[in-house]
């Protein structure tokens, strides 16, 4: 071998040695981010992948950690995260009970109706009269208050009603007849072989973001993986509002750019939904005023455009109960455009206006599933009738 050949060997060799070294250092780092991308991914608890992205990470670093196989310095060794703490939020039972308590801590203005009916000594025209009235104030409507008027009155006569207790069991029985405890008020939440679908929709401002975020953590506490979708596309601190809600709970949030197409959200939530196996999708959509109708159609192709991959299967109305009436002629467009299954009805612990259930049910045939009762975050309970009425007469003791 002259001199020139072997220059031409040692200088081989070492071209060979940095690329040895490149290629080694470029496969631990790319260990390291997908131990990381995992864990942004499919970090919700209980889902599937999860523990299997914890030992990957694992498996990562104590390739770097073992005596002897000292990391070469090209490599960047990233101090492991700590894994996250979520909160495990508060049971369905739980959350009935106090649904309990705070009803029957407020007063309301069907409450001091069935007072006034059940501590008079004597019932008369005029007892009739002003019962009648506060029942319509407390927003049950003139309709449904009517009804209960008359059936009371019959009942009382043929009854032959003398003292408070038995007015009572047919005030109980009448009150629980309206509210309807024969209404299916179960959450469509059941995957398929597809996640299941929940669209949230409403008006500006009733509640729907907190609510979906509050509807997130019920489901975490059923033990299913969920998946939000941050469609409310018009408003930037939505998205912002329900990443915040999902990372507490583990809860992954699919998002699009401000302004973005709220159904192409939708759409990218619902397919990710799919891909990732989950139980349920829950799609927050912006506020919008039933009187406009090119909104009201957007809010029609958000749906068609998610039923492409999987049915929409519950979608929920949310109501603020302290806006009474208003809340009825929105609810009739609302249902019209996306076929309402639910109504969640908001602010009940700020409403003294409780009959809206009743009316609410009555004009859309459809049932109140989940009542919102405070700003605390598990302040979301799903709706009982007996609950609802032991509390109001509970109130009027
Ligand atoms: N007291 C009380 N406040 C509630 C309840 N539900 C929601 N809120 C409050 O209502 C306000 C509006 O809630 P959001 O969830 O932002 O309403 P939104 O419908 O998403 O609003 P837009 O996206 O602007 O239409 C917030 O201050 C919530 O904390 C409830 O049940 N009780």
């Amino acid at each position: 071998m002259n001199g020139t050949e072997l220059w031409y060997l040692v200088g081989g060799l070492i071209v060979a040695a940095f690329v040895v070294v490149g290629l080694v250092a470029g496969t631990r780092r790319r260990a390291l981010r997908r131990g990381r991308d995992t864990r942004s991914l499919t970090g919700a608890p209980g889902h599937p992948g999860a523990q299997d992205g914890a030992e990957e990470r694992a498996g990562a670093v104590d390739l770097l950690d073992r005596p002897g196989t000292e990391a070469p310095e090209s490599v960047e060794v990233e101090p492991m995260v700590p894994p996250l703490v979520h909160e495990r939020p508060e049971t369905a039972e739980s959350r009935l009970a106090r649904l309990r308590r705070r009803l029957a801590g407020r007063d309301s203005g069907l409450s001091r109706g069935l007072l006034m009916l059940l501590s008079r000594d004597r019932i008369d025209e005029q007892t009739w009269e002003d019962f009648e009235d506060v029942l319509i104030t407390s927003d049950l409507g003139v309709g449904p208050t009517t009804e209960l008027v008359e059936r009371l009155r019959t009942r009382f006569r043929i009854e032959g009603v003398a003292q408070p207790g038995q007015a009572r069991t047919i005030l109980r029985e009448e009150l629980l007849a309206l509210v309807d405890p024969t209404m299916d008020r179960t959450l469509a939440t059941t995957r398929t072989e597809v996640p299941a679908i929940v669209m949230v929709v409403g008006v500006n401002g009733t509640g729907k973001t907190t609510t979906v975020g509050k509807l997130a953590r019920v489901l975490v506490a059923e033990d299913k993986d969920v998946l939000l979708g941050a469609a409310d596309t018009f408003r930037a601190a939505a998205a912002d509002q329900l990443e915040t809600w999902g990372d507490r709970v583990g809860v992954p949030t699919i998002r699009g750019a401000e302004g973005a197409d709220p159904a192409s959200v939708a759409y990218e939530a619902t397919r990710a939904g799919v891909e990732q196996e989950v139980d349920v999708v829950i799609v927050d959509t912006a506020g919008r005023l039933h009187t406009k109708t090119g909104l009201m159609d957007e809010l029609g192709k958000v749906k068609r455009v998610v039923e492409r991959l999987a049915p929409v299967g519950e979608v929920l109305l949310v109501l603020d109960a302290t806006t009474g009436q208003n809340g009825l002629t929105q609810a009739r467009i609302f249902r019209e455009v996306v076929q309402v299954t639910g109504i969640v009805l908001t602010k009940l612990d700020g409403s003294a206006k409780g009959g809206i259930v009743v009316q609410v049910q009555r004009e859309l045939g459809v049932p109140v599933k989940l009542v919102g009762i405070g700003e605390g975050v598990d302040d979301l309970a799903p709706f009982d009738a007996e609950v609802f009425v032991d509390a109001l007469l509970e109130q009027a003791s």
